[in-house]
């Protein structure tokens, strides 16, 4: 096989908690993740050695520092393997995001490899790689809907939000997520999110009474620095959006819809502020190998 073509998707967090930290300063969390129907396209492509990374996206580093190229350069040292890759993504999901952009294209790279070097490794297996590489990485290989302990990793399948409208926005700002981690005061959190509830919402498929308890604790943190955060909150919520919130470390604020006019309509006015705004769908599974 010499050539594969794989779909990526980002994930937002439903909810995000910070219970503790570790040793090595990595934070304890609990957080609900979803995929959406926002994607990359990643072709893996078989060379004679090295690896090469391709991109349209001025900001994707196209060096070792790309995760994709570290999740490529993992597999050959495991495997011992001669045979090189170059790696072209196009990039949809915007970056530095809080949307999983590079955790989800070195997923995709994780699995391409898996089957093109015919490696015979389970999907478990494959989370345990992903997560060095990424806290995300793990979930962007399982996809759909999770709860996520320890840092990221230890995951637990969940019906997530069922062809929920999910509209995105992507204020013009870059966000790094170990400054948001290192500027948050765990012991001084106003509001936390009762995940419990959050998780019976989701049973019941209540998405009114979910949108309405959705908590992230990393948002105060981003929000304090950059006024964008609340106002793109203000608007959705205008256009009635049934909540909205901060995904990940940010900056990208979602809403929740159940009407697909005042969706259109919200995502027109904020498209004119931020051109990095999306309307999409929830999304049920992982990583795409396409035919
Ligand atoms: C906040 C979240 C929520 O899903 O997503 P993003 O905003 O990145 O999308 C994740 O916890 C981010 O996961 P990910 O972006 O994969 O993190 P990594 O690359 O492993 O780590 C980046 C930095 O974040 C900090 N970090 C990350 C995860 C975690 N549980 N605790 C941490 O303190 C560490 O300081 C690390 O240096
Ligand atoms: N394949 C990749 N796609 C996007 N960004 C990447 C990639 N590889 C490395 N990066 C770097 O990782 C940083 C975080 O990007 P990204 O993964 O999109 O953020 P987030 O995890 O917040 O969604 C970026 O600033 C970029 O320099």
């Amino acid at each position: 096989m010499e050539s594969l073509n794989l779909k990526c998707r980002a994930k937002i967090n439903l909810s995000i908690d910070v219970l503790g930290k570790r040793a090595d300063n990595y934070h304890l969390v609990e957080m609900i993740m979803q995929t959406i129907d926002l994607y990359d396209n990643v072709n893996i492509e078989e060379i004679d050695s090295g690896i090469i990374i391709d991109s349209d996206n001025e900001y994707v580093p196209t060096d070792s520092s790309n995760i994709a190229y570290k999740a490529a350069d993992l597999i050959k040292r495991k495997f011992n393997i001669n045979k090189g890759v170059k790696i072209s993504i196009n990039k949809n999901i915007p970056v530095a995001a809080g949307l999983a952009g590079g955790s989800t294209n070195a997923a995709a790279v994780l699995v391409g490899l898996n089957k093109m070097w015919d490696l015979k490794l389970t999907e478990d297996n494959l989370m345990e790689l992903g997560l060095q590489l990424g806290a995300d990485v793990p979930f962007c290989i399982l996809g759909g809907a999770a709860v996520a302990e320890g840092i990221g990793e230890k995951l637990t399948r969940i019906e997530g939000l069922e062809s929920v409208k999910i509209l995105i926005c992507k204020p013009d700002i870059l966000v790094s997520t170990k400054w948001v981690y290192e500027n948050l005061d765990i012991n001084g959190l106003s509001k936390r999110p009762n995940t419990k509830n959050i998780l019976n919402n989701l049973k019941e498929n209540d998405v009114q009474a979910l949108a309405k308890n959705m908590c992230n604790v990393l948002e105060s943190v981003t929000e304090n620095e950059y006024t964008q955060i609340k106002e793109i909150k203000k608007k959705m919520i205008e256009h009635h959006a049934l909540g909205s919130m901060m995904s990940g470390s940010g900056p990208t604020v979602f809403g929740i819809f159940d009407n697909l006019d005042c969706a259109q309509k919200a995502k027109e006015e904020l498209k004119q502020l931020y051109k990095q705004t999306y309307l999409v769908n929830t999304y049920k599974g992982g990583i795409e190998i396409e035919g």
